[in-house]
């Protein structure tokens, strides 16, 4: 049997340090390893160069080795927190990477959203999980989602990390926080201008995206929803749809 150390991982680009962006860790010094892949289509994914398989000529097989060679390379070998994220990192074989990693003090976060579980989740220091709400088109299948918590076995810091555009999304949002009392749940609201996938500069709305923030802020004041968090894309923010960054 072929072990998991040996297996190849598909890769769409390995960059940092940048700073963390998004939800829990949002500041954090964080080298991204972005996998190609991904077994959603959303409508308005950000990252579809890493999704879209007309850009798996993009897309590198590499090693576990060659993968920690190019993070510690990044990094100048100084521990960091390093984020799997993709495509759908779920279904690349990163259980030799982490193991890795943590022999050497690094730490490792990954986003998905929650469609296929892994046993090596339990390894993680931080699982985000970030189902899909109806803007996206996307169907979420609870019952997968559920194995992704349990192969967690709650170890991991777990939390939900929602995308909200609309009224709907928002409902969507707060049965999804209410089916896991336990998680901390972080409210994003989406970037309705996407980077097409061949183009990493273009433009984005930054006026709409600052007005669906303060429209989503609204919200939970209104509602009295005290546990949710609001918080935007920072990197976003400071640097628009740029890719690697
Ligand atoms: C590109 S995805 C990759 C990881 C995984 N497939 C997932 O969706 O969680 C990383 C994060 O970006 C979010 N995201 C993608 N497109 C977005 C957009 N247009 N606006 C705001 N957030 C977006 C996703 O919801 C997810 O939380
Ligand atoms: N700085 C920065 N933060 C991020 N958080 C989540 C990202 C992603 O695309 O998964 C991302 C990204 O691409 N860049
Ligand atoms: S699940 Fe994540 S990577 Fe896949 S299409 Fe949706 S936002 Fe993009
Ligand atoms: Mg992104």
């Amino acid at each position: 049997m072929t072990s998991e150390r040996s297996v190849e991982i598909r890769v769409s680009e390995i960059f940092g340090p940048t700073i963390q962006g998004e939800g829990v860790l949002i500041g954090l010094p964080t080298v991204f390893v972005r996998t190609g892949g991904c077994d959603y289509r959303c409508s308005w994914c950000d990252s579809m160069h890493a999704v879209d398989s007309r850009y798996r000529d993009e897309w590198q097989a590499m090693s576990t080795e060659d993968v920690w060679r190019e993070v510690t390379r990044l990094s100048d070998g100084k521990p960091l927190m390093v984020s799997l994220s993709g495509g759908n990192p779920a279904i690349q074989p990163l259980g030799g990477l982490i193991d890795r990693g943590h022999r050497h003090g690094y730490r490792f976060a990954l986003e998905t959203q929650g469609s296929v579980a892994r046993d090596w989740f339990a390894d993680l220091d931080v699982l985000v999980l970030s189902p899909k709400p109806p803007s996206s088109s996307m169907e979420t299948d609870w019952q997968a989602f559920d194995v992704c918590l349990r192969m967690s076995g709650g170890r991991p810091q777990t939390v939900l990390k929602i995308v909200v555009f609309d009224e709907a999304d928002y409902a969507y949002a707060k049965a999804a926080a209410a089916r896991y009392p336990q998680l901390p749940v972080y409210l994003q609201p989406g970037n309705h201008t996407p980077p097409p996938a061949d183009d990493d500069n273009a433009a984005i709305d930054i006026d709409g995206i600052m007005e669906r923030t303060l429209w989503l802020v609204a919200k939970v004041t209104e509602d009295r929803w005290f546990e949710a968090r609001v918080l935007p894309q920072l990197h976003v923010l400071l640097w628009g749809n740029k890719r690697g960054v």
